[in-house]
């Protein structure tokens, strides 16, 4: 196989958005491409696709956290983001200054801070380190305070990343049920995950993608069925 050849293999593999490769700009990744759709207030959409396939891209965008580099994404209302690595605008303000800022900006209030601190610290169990600069803290510290953060306010829209907190003890034994209560009062809902348990739970609509692209639309039964049809073909 010439070096030609391997490079269209690479390109046509099955993880991962479309690959270009140009004289320019070299090897450079598309991951999303040719997306039209509309999420109605109240959808609750599951986001499917294999590793790479562009669903935390989306969820990005959707949550305004990128700007689309072509076409426009039109919002009623602010959509905010649960995302792994995409929350934190400043690492060297401390976890408490993070949540002062959180909570002005939801309550347009500081009364009633130190009572949501205490609240936030004991969920949280992060003690003298919500004093500390976040970058000092590890993956999951930074998990747990993102999440107590997002989950102690009502959000009309949320775009989730399931993956947030995946296999750490502590968001399997304590925030698994914060998680189920307040998805279940968010009124829009985006969620990127491959639990079908959780899909389920939460989601009546799917899209599909497949490499940045949206190849299937609509209930979410039949939407996993697609989507694990493109699995086993694969
Ligand atoms: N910051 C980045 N810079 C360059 N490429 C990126 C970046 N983030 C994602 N990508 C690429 O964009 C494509 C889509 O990635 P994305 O993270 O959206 O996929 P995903 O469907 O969420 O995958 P997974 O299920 O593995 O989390 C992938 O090919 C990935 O390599």
């Amino acid at each position: 196989m010439g070096s030609r050849s391997l490079k269209s293999a690479f390109v046509g593999g099955l993880t991962g958005g479309l690959l270009n490769r140009s004289r320019t700009r070299g090897l450079t990744v598309q991951a999303l491409s040719d997306l039209n759709f509309t999420i109605q207030k109240g959808d609750r959409v599951a986001l499917l696709g294999h590793n790479g396939a562009g669903k935390s891209t989306l969820l990005r965008l959707l949550a305004d956290v990128y700007a689309p580099s072509q076409g426009r994404i039109r919002r009623n209302g602010h959509i905010a983001p649960l995302i792994n690595k995409s929350f934190w605008v400043d690492t060297d303000l401390s976890g408490r200054h993070a949540a002062r800022a959180q909570y002005l900006l939801s309550r347009n209030t500081i009364d009633g801070f130190d009572q949501f601190l205490d609240q936030l610290v004991e969920f949280t169990e992060l003690a003298d380190f919500i004093h500390l600069p976040i970058r000092t803290y590890s993956d999951g510290m930074k998990t747990r305070l993102q999440f107590g953060l997002l989950t102690a306010f009502r959000h009309e829209a949320l775009a989730l990343d399931e993956g947030i907190g995946a296999g750490d003890q502590w968001f399997l034994s304590r925030a698994r049920q914060r998680l189920s209560e307040f998805l279940g009062q968010v009124g829009t809902l985006i969620l990127a995950s491959h639990s079908v348990e959780l899909l389920t739970q939460f989601c009546n609509r799917g899209l599909v993608l497949n490499h940045g692209r949206v190849v299937f639309d609509g209930p979410l039964h039949e939407a996993l069925t697609h989507y694990s049809k493109g699995v086993t073909a694969s």
